[in-house]
């Protein structure tokens, strides 16, 4: 009797599960609907969007109880990844060995500049070297940074910006229902357009405005982030150690607007600051690896390097560190990049197929198109199926 009681209130979860799941992904499959609908019009579809107060509230509800009722029951969570890589990073080894990577690397590309300059300085002396040539040796030669030295300068200046002591200022961008307050190394500000609880500030991410870094006191930046009030409207410039986007990048249904919120948080990161990102995809890794290589290529480009990277079972889970110094952009990079297989998911018949920069990718969503259904139902971590097997992660 107590075994029948236990498997109806385990069916029951499972329905509830199945009715919240599928509410969150209608928002996300309805915006995108009307991005297409509206020509692909991001703005004009998030604004209207925006202003939908009943839809937002109840996705938030139903977002929350997800998180905090169904995907309780495994012990590792995407925010315990979060933690664990944050603690890592700043805590433990992490920045000291990425900084010494670094170094390495810039000592490395020095070597190679310098030996550049010799085997030009020799040409130059040669009678038939053009003028444009002798200019490029004069320029490097004058350069600052053609000097090994500067090494040491990049490590201080590094380790003067971050606090290896106090709590890691952390942003979590569609939060819902701040689940990083939970943690005493945090001083987490969650945002969220429509916040679960009182615990979450009201701000749009994406027209969130940057204003000029604070000049103050190392422990300025605490102090003001505890005086915050909703709305938020504006942060400062470089003022968080952390920006966490949890499921937040597949929300938006345009490529721009996933762009658009990495260049933010770059610009809302102190230097060697993490970004992490945790978005679903329940098929292997391999599966959609040119989408990962492709986000990589994007958000590199924005001056971040990847650092850790990791594919759980419905998860890939990625922090990227804001670098010192801004990489030169490799030709062919577009906030196109930042797509996601359901951008395609509705389009294979058009004749956009034929002049896609991501025709494999459309090709590959069209052939498989019954099986991206069937699995789009696990767009969502711990989606339980019918037979109850579904891993929560
Ligand atoms: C799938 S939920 C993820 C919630 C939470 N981060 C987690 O991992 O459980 C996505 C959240 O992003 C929020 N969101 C979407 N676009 C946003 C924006 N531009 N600014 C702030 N929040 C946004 C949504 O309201 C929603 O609560």
């Amino acid at each position: 009797m107590a075994k029948e009681a236990m498997s109806q209130e385990e069916k029951n979860m499972n329905d509830e599960h199945k009715r919240l799941a599928s509410v969150v992904k209608n928002v996300h499959a309805n915006l995108r609907k009307k991005l297409r609908a509206n020509n692909g019009d991001y703005e004009t579809v998030w604004k209207q969007h925006c202003k939908d107060q009943s839809a937002l509230c109840q996705y938030a509800q139903c977002m929350q109880k997800l998180a905090t009722d169904h995907w309780t029951k495994n012990s590792h969570t995407r925010i315990d990844w979060c933690r664990e890589v944050i603690l890592e990073y700043f805590n433990g080894s992490g920045l000291e060995k990425a900084l010494e990577k670094d170094a390495k690397r810039q000592r490395h590309k020095l070597q190679k500049e310098e030996q550049q300059i010799v085997s030009d300085s020799c040409c130059v002396q040669n009678e038939g070297a053009d003028p444009t040539q002798r200019l490029r040796v004069q320029l490097m030669q004058d350069r600052p940074d053609a000097c090994p030295q500067r090494d040491a300068d990049v490590r201080d200046d590094t380790l003067v910006q971050l606090p290896l002591e106090g709590k890691v200022r952390l942003l979590d961008v569609g939060s819902c229902y701040n689940p990083f307050c939970q943690f005493d190394e945090f001083l987490p500000i969650a945002i969220d357009i429509s916040p679960a609880n009182e615990l979450v500030y009201q701000c749009d991410f994406l027209s969130l405005e940057i204003t000029e870094p604070l000049h103050l006191a190392p422990d300025a930046g605490d102090t003001f982030l505890r005086k915050l009030s909703s709305p938020i409207e504006r942060l400062p410039h470089g003022l968080f150690h952390v920006v966490v986007f949890s499921l937040l990048l597949e929300y938006l249904p345009a490529p721009q607007q996933r762009w658009l919120c990495c260049v933010k948080a770059h610009q809302l990161l102190q230097c060697h600051g993490l970004l992490l990102i945790v978005t679903p995809d329940s098929h292997s890794q391999h599966r959609n690896a040119p989408m990962m290589r492709s986000w990589r290529t994007a958000i590199e480009s924005m001056g971040f390097h990847r650092w850790r990277y990791v594919k759980h079972e419905h998860l890939h889970c990625m922090a990227f560190r804001k670098l010192h110094q801004r990489p030169s952009v490799p030709c062919g990079v577009s906030p196109d990049m930042m797509y996601i297989p359901q951008d395609f998911s509705d389009k294979c018949l058009d004749d956009e197929l034929n002049e896609s920069s991501h025709k494999e990718v459309i090709q590959d969503e069209c052939e498989d198109r019954d099986d991206f259904f069937q699995t789009s139902a696990l767009e969502l971590p711990c989606f339980i199926p019918d037979d109850g097997s579904g891993t929560v992660v």
